[in-house]
């Protein structure tokens, strides 16, 4: 069976996936963190896998950027994969002064300047949020690992680079936790179909304060909030 992004067999893919931006990033989290592990994905080069954490089946694939990319991956893993569970496991920008690099943030709910989610909602605006069980386990097993997190509004942007700067100070007053480019996406699309949807991202840059991780901290920093996340599946729910 096939869709138009994904040439794979309904039994491919575990009911929980995580889900990066970057493809190459799945297969790095598959390669490290799964056991018995197989490739169930490679058009476009958007590359998944399923295999196993402490004996329980997750899959792993790429998402691309941008909410339309998310959306397209995320329709069609719900609807003809039989995947039910989907956590991003992305990067951020920060705004807040208390927001720091490496930090973990949660996307309680997504704001955004796409328009999508008006689209599927008749015109008005749909509250994107995280699945509620989904927040609590990822909170829990921070918690049991000892990582800080901040749970709270992400904004999905459409422009990363946008021509309006005064955004970002706008943000920083309502208090984002971070901005990125696909929750509020994922969120609605997890809404439309009936499935759960999470999103935590790490934080690679301070948009406000022009700074950055280096590669070796981006990896370290990702490390840890995969163990978060594949942590937080074990807890069910
Ligand atoms: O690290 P990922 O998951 O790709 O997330 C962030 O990085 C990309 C932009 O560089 C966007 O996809 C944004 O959401
Ligand atoms: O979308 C993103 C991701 C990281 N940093 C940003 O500024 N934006």
């Amino acid at each position: 069976m096939a869709t138009p992004h994904i040439k794979a067999e309904r039994g491919d893919f575990a009911d929980t996936i995580l889900m990066p931006g970057d493809p190459l990033r799945a297969q790095y989290i598959a390669d490290t963190f799964l056991s018995n592990v197989r490739q169930v994905n490679a058009v476009r080069n958007m590359l998944g896998f399923t295999g196993s954490y402490k004996g329980r089946p997750v899959s792993v694939m790429g998402h691309g950027m941008g909410i339309p990319s998310v959306s397209i991956y995320a329709k069609e893993l719900i609807t003809e994969f039989g995947v039910n569970t989907l956590i991003r496991v992305g990067s951020c920008g920060a705004v807040r002064d208390d927001v720091r690099l490496m930090d973990l943030v949660i996307g309680l709910g997504a704001s955004t300047e796409s328009r999508v989610n008006r689209t599927r909602f008749m015109g008005h605006d749909l509250a994107a949020i995280a699945d509620f069980g989904l927040t609590q386990n990822a909170v829990a097993a921070a918690s049991s690992l000892d990582v800080p997190v901040k749970v709270g509004n992400l904004f999905s942007a459409d422009l990363f680079y946008t021509p309006q700067s005064e955004l970002f100070e706008l943000l920083r007053r309502y208090g984002v936790v971070g901005v990125e480019m696909e929750a509020a996406g994922l969120y609605g699309v997890a809404a439309e179909y009936g499935a759960r949807a999470l999103t935590m991202c790490t934080v690679s840059d301070h948009i406000l304060r022009g700074e950055r991780l280096s590669a070796d901290e981006r990896q370290t920093g990702f490390d840890q909030m995969m163990e978060v996340a594949l942590e937080s599946v074990l807890l069910g729910g």
